[in-house]
């Protein structure tokens, strides 16, 4: 049993923060400055909470991550069809999936319906669990050189005999929508370099951010988790914003304490509800990056996902919050999408 206290709701006073939703009026949301008196009950991975509160919590804004992303998709269907119309390309995406990972499997069908979706074209190449490394450089290989293919995704993670390095390091740069070429994430890191291609979670996020209008500049960030996919990338994305950034991961020593700081939190750990709401400081604007599935007889699959912070505890603190399914999961598909546009407008020399 965790319990977050905060002191006398009663003494509560509240300051108006504007937060715009996307392509909609400005809403106002009610920061939390003073203190609650706040009780949770942490059991297992689930967390509940109760809040004593006299006047009613404020709730912070759902960011809507699935409408968003469906608007993006209106956008670049747009662009897909002026470009086929006026230069008669199609941009081309190949996507590369090793293995028979029930997850991987899902989450390529999605892109390809994505992909139908707005007018890319989309290739698949399915190897066996056990083909050689070798099978796929050939496959990287023959899309590298394919004029039709404007973007080549591995799908990740590849089986354990596999040299992830080497993999990524063959695809063209020109051709990485991922952003995971070490090139792009080199350019990503220097000031006054640019990137062919951010990586698309991470782009996501800052797209989440501004699409609702929050400010970026001069905030103070935190980013929990170091990945080379996520984590550090995004990081480096608020940087470039600029943004003060801190980093959070598995050796840091107060995490709760530096989190409090933060206007702006990215959480891209991979562990559910780990977040909680002691850790927010009210008004912060939180974008959840995990998708943790978590046993759920209830549910229809027998599991449902949670975040990597605690929604329900979250919700009454922040100012803004994206939901899990629902909020960054469908952008990082859309960024793909912007991604392989990028390029074939890049590579067809069209604007
Ligand atoms: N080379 C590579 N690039 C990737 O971008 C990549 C990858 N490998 N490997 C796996 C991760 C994971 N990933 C997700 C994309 C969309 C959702 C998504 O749309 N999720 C839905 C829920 C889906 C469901 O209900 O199962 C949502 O959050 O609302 C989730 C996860 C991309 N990844």
């Amino acid at each position: 049993m965790a319990s977050l206290m905060f002191t006398d709701c009663s003494s509560m006073s509240s300051t108006l923060l504007h937060v715009n939703g996307p392509r909609r009026g400005a809403i106002l949301f009610r920061q939390c400055v003073g203190q609650l008196r706040l009780r949770s009950t942490a059991s297992g991975r689930g967390c509940s909470l109760s809040i004593r509160c006299s006047s009613s919590p404020s709730s912070a804004t759902s960011v809507d991550g699935k409408a968003v992303a469906k608007t993006i998709r209106d956008e670049i269907a747009i662009d897909v069809s002026r470009m086929k119309e006026s230069i008669g390309v199609v941009p081309g995406l190949a996507v590369i999936l090793v293995g028979d990972r029930k997850d991987s499997a899902t989450y390529v069908r999605n892109k390809k319906k994505a992909c139908e979706s707005v007018g890319i074209k989309s290739l698949e190449v399915r190897l066996a669990e056990d083909c050689s490394e070798e099978q796929v450089l050939k496959s990287i290989s023959c899309f590298n050189d394919d004029p039709s293919i404007h973007g080549i995704l591995v799908q990740l993670p590849l089986p354990s005999h596999m040299d992830e390095q080497n993999i990524l390091n063959a695809v063209s740069i020109e051709k990485d929508v991922d952003g995971f070429h070490p090139l792009n994430i080199g350019r990503l890191a220097m000031r006054g370099r640019d990137p062919l291609f951010v990586p698309c979670t991470p782009k996501g996020c800052i797209e989440l951010l501004h699409r609702y209008n929050v400010e970026i500049k001069g905030k103070r960030a935190v980013v929990i988790g170091r990945s080379n996919i996520v984590g550090m990338p995004a990081a480096l994305l608020l940087q470039r914003e600029d943004a003060t950034v801190s980093i959070i991961h598995s050796r840091t020593k107060n995490p709760e304490e530096i989190t409090r700081e933060a206007d702006i939190i990215i959480a891209a750990v991979g562990q559910p509800n780990m977040v909680r709401g002691s850790w927010i400081k009210p008004g912060a604007v939180i974008i959840d990056v995990g998708i943790n599935p978590v046993d759920d007889p209830n549910a229809p699959r027998g599991y449902r996902l949670v975040g990597d912070v605690c929604y329900e505890e979250a919700c009454k603190i922040a100012s803004a919050i994206t939901p899990v399914p629902g909020g960054v999961g469908p952008m990082t598909i859309a960024m793909l999408l912007s991604n392989t546009l990028i390029s074939a407008k890049r590579i067809h020399n069209f604007k």
